[in-house]
């Protein structure tokens, strides 16, 4: 059997007269962590729409776990983080950790452990009582996070997951995703931050709806004959 968790075949994607992806075959194998990274409007969130089954494509299949998506048993499987936040802003970071866990099913005699756990994480211990309408934008991308984690999913979806959280936290998130990678948890993460994608352990490059290189940093370094993944991208937008 494969372990591919994510696979995505030969998908076009169109809006209006506008190809977004051109062919795109992509998979996310067990136990890693994939970088898709490219510039703004490449079709990185639209890729991960159409493994979530939440855009259709035109052509191609999507599957997650094996099955045709959209599938309500395998979203029920992951965490997914959009990258823009959909939170209850009346409620407090608890009471939003609290409803999210009651969806994903998370019984209640590890619900308060389960919540304790995933704001640990992010650094929100602190803040679970604060109303979400006074959080930061980076406190609520930090909330987002925390929900996705929770029930401690075997496939974490994160578009753009840092962006406005500061360093060290940073760096305490990515060893997290490490950890769980390790545990073989599957993560597909979107960034445009260019020293997380040397984090990870295969980076899929998308410029003008292809994906023009997947492979594990090092490697790319070693093709492009640069020595970070920023010059990867620099040269390879250059060379299209
Ligand atoms: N629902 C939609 N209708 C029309 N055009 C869309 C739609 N969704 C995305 N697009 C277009 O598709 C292209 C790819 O968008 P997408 O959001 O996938 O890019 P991205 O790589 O995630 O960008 P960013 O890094 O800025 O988030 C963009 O040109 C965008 O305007």
């Amino acid at each position: 059997m494969s372990n591919d968790i994510i696979k995505l075949t030969d998908i076009d994607k169109r809006f209006g007269t506008q190809t977004v992806l051109d062919n795109v075959s992509f998979s996310v194998s067990q136990g890693e962590i994939v970088g898709l990274i490219g510039p703004s409007g490449a079709g990185k969130s639209t890729i991960i729409k159409i493994a979530l089954g939440m855009e259709v494509s035109d052509e191609g299949v999507a599957t997650v776990f094996g099955v045709k998506m959209p599938d309500r048993e395998v979203l029920g499987r992951m965490g997914y983080m959009a990258q823009s936040d959909a939170l209850y802003e009346q409620l407090t970071a608890k009471e939003n950790l609290q409803f999210f866990a009651e969806m994903k099913g998370i019984k209640k005699d590890v619900l308060s452990e389960e919540i304790e756990r995933v704001a640990k994480i992010v650094d929100l211990t602190a803040d679970l009582d604060k109303y979400v309408v006074g959080y930061s934008g980076g406190m609520k991308r930090r909330l987002s996070l925390a929900i996705a984690f929770l029930g401690n999913p075997k496939l974490l979806i994160l578009d753009e997951p840092t962006v406005g959280i500061d360093p060290a936290l940073r760096r305490q998130i990515w060893t997290e995703l490490q950890a769980m990678r390790d545990q073989g948890h599957t993560i597909l993460v979107t960034t445009h931050v260019m020293d997380e994608a040397e984090l990870v352990d295969r980076v899929a490059l998308l410029l003008g709806g292809r994906l023009i290189a997947n492979d594990s940093p090092k490697a790319l370094e070693s093709a492009y004959q640069v020595t970070s993944i920023e010059d990867v991208f620099l040269k390879a937008e250059g060379e299209l």
